[in-house]
C-alpha cells in the first residue's frame, strides 16, 4: 500500500489538495505500473515510498505553481515520458487535462498505453517518436498548452525540440533539481532569448527520504 494522503510533505507544504478518489487511483497506479515493470524494465524506483514520493509526489507537484493544471482543459505534451512520469499522475489528477505520452523508445510508449487502459485513463494517449521528429508534422504543430519534461535531456535541448509543438503563448514545463538548472543556466539563457522565451523559476522544494531537492523552471513563449 502506498497510502498518499494530503499530510504527505510536500503536498501539505505546498497545499496541494488531492481530488475525490486520487489516493485510490494512486494505490491503482503503483499496482498496474509495477506489474507492467515485472516484465518490461519502466523504473528502478518499486518500493511502496520510494514510488509514492519519486513517482506520485514528484509528477503532481507541479500542480501547486501551476494550478491551472488542476482545472483547465489543458492539452499537454509530456515529452519523453519514459515508464510514465508525470504523464499518468497529471492525467490521473485532473481528467479534463488531455495528454499525450511521447518517448522514442516504442516498449516505453506500449507500456504507457497498456496502463492508461489499465486504469480507464482516457485523457492519455501515447506517441512512439523522437520529439523533434514530431514537432515538424503539421498535425502536431502548435498544438499544446504546455510541453512537460522530466529527466530527458537539457534545458536547451529541449526548448529547441519542445518549442514548435506549442501553441502560441504556450509553454515547456521542465522538472528539474536546482543544481540541474544551475549547471545548464548559461545555454539556456542563450536558446531562450533567440527562441524569445521568457523563464519563470519555482521555489526550490524538497522531496523527503533523501529523494532531493526539485525546481520548475518554465519557458513562457513570447509569440
Ligand atoms: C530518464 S528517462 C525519464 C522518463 C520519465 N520522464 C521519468 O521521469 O520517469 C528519459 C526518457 O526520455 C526519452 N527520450 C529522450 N530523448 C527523447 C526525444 N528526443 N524524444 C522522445 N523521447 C526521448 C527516453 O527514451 C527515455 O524514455
Amino acid at each position: 500500500m502506498i497510502n498518499l494522503q494530503e499530510s504527505d510533505s510536500p503536498l501539505d507544504e505546498l497545499k496541494i489538495q488531492l481530488p475525490e478518489g486520487f489516493s485510490q487511483k494512486a494505490e491503482e497506479i503503483y499496482q498496474v505500473v509495477t506489474k507492467i515493470n515485472e516484465t518490461h524494465n519502466l523504473t528502478r524506483i518499486t518500493s511502496p515510498e520510494d514510488f509514492k514520493i519519486r513517482h506520485l509526489i514528484d509528477s503532481i507537484c507541479s500542480v501547486a505553481y501551476y494550478p491551472e493544471l488542476a482545472t483547465e482543459s489543458l492539452k499537454i505534451l509530456d515529452l519523453g515520458c519514459g515508464g510514465g512520469f508525470p504523464c499518468i499522475p497529471l492525467s490521473a489528477y485532473n481528467p479534463q487535462l488531455d495528454i499525450t505520452g511521447l518517448d522514442s523508445e516504442g516498449t516505453k510508449v506500449k507500456c504507457v498505453a497498456q496502463a492508461a487502459s489499465e486504469l480507464g485513463l482516457s485523457n492519455l494517449k501515447t506517441i512512439h517518436a523522437r520529439g523533434r521528429e514530431l514537432a515538424i508534422k503539421e498535425e502536431h504543430k502548435a498544438q499544446y498548452d504546455i510541453v512537460t519534461a522530466r529527466a530527458v535531456a537539457t534545458a536547451d535541448k529541449l526548448i529547441k525540440e519542445c518549442r514548435q509543438f506549442l501553441k502560441p503563448k504556450g509553454r515547456i514545463l521542465l522538472y528539474k533539481t536546482p543544481e540541474a538548472i544551475k549547471k545548464e543556466e548559461k545555454l539556456t539563457l542563450r536558446e531562450a532569448k533567440k527562441y524569445k522565451f521568457d523563464i519563470e523559476l519555482s521555489p526550490i522544494f524538497t522531496l523527503p527520504n533523501d529523494a532531493g531537492q526539485r525546481q520548475f523552471i518554465v519557458f513562457h513563449s513570447q509569440r
